[in-house]
């Protein structure tokens, strides 16, 4: 973006050019501190002052242009992996998480620091698999970095037809192994396994222990947490609008910009997806928010 279409930053920020050269926004702040890249929207570091870092990025990240960076927070839009239609959408999780975002605001409040990044349909009119989604949209990230970390997605269809999408915060949390966490707050939540062929429809029992290759969609709207105990700490994601949790670990058949590091982290995701999908008749909106806390044993 250029300089005259920058908003006034406060001193906590500062926009940079940073990994691949992507621009990136860096907030230093006394309760917290964190990375956003414009590309994608998506948070890459949160460091809530005294702790470890909360949030997963793979060693083997790609930055680049048009590259999915694998870690952080990214954003799924329009659709979620693949979508809903024949045959499959492309880019995997829709165009957002690999579209240029404009930072339009940044403040201090009250003890936070709030960015806010838009997309709007003009800033994706040549992105990969906009052709099979081209309604025109506002998709408004505000993200408060404090001792808490807070991501709200806000969608306006800006269309003159009712559109209907897909949509989740991929969270990475980083964990000391993936093998020894615990997840509680799912017992007796419903979901679809999606390692099977065909996908399963299973209820949970009990706590979730990742012992397999795991991508699994909850329908629940309660919160999740991350009980980790090689590092001492427990993660704890809760959920607005989000009638979905999903919970994603590759193990073994993991990416290639994942490879041998899959222990390192567990995606807990805020989502409406499959048949939660969210639907807005032309001019109305919907927002959708996951709130992220760390807490030591
Ligand atoms: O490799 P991608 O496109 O980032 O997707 C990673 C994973 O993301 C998860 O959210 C999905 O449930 C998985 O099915 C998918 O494999």
């Amino acid at each position: 973006m250029s300089e005259d279409d920058m908003p006034p930053l406060p001193d906590a920020v500062a926009l940079e050019d940073g990994a691949g050269g992507l621009p990136m926004v860096r907030v230093h702040h006394s309760r917290g501190e964190a990375v956003i890249s414009l590309q994608g929207g998506q948070v890459l570091s949160w460091v809530p002052s005294g702790h470890e870092p909360v949030l997963w990025t793979s060693p083997l990240a790609r930055f680049g242009e048009g590259q999915a960076i694998r870690g952080g927070v990214p954003i799924c839009f329009p659709w979620f992996g693949a979508g809903r239609e024949e045959p499959e959408m492309t880019p995997s999780h829709g165009f957002a998480r690999i579209a240029p975002f404009r930072l339009v605001e940044a403040r201090e409040d009250s003890g936070a620091v709030v960015v806010r990044l838009d997309l709007g349909g003009d800033d994706v009119a040549t992105a990969p698999g906009r052709d099979r989604w081209q309604h025109d949209f506002v998709l408004s990230v505000t993200v408060t970095v404090g001792e808490t970390l807070r991501i709200e997605v806000a969608v306006t269809n800006r269309s003159d037809r009712v559109i209907s999408y897909e949509q989740a915060l991929h969270a990475y949390l980083a964990v000391g192994d993936v093998r020894e966490v615990t997840v509680t707050g799912l017992d007796g939540a419903p979901y679809v396994d999606k390692t099977t062929r065909p996908w399963s429809a299973r209820d949970q029992h009990g706590d979730v222990r990742i012992e397999r290759e795991t991508d699994r969609v909850y329908g629940t709207r309660s919160p999740v947490t991350v009980r980790d105990g090689a590092m001492a700490r427990r993660i704890h994601v809760a959920r607005e609008s989000s009638a979905d949790a999903v919970v994603w670990n590759p193990w073994e058949s993991a990416p290639d910009d994942v490879g041998e590091h899959w222990p390192g982290f567990l995606c807990v995701e805020a989502a409406n997806v499959l048949h939660d999908g969210v639907v807005l008749a032309p001019g109305e909106s919907h927002t959708m928010a996951s709130t992220y806390a760390v807490e030591r044993d």
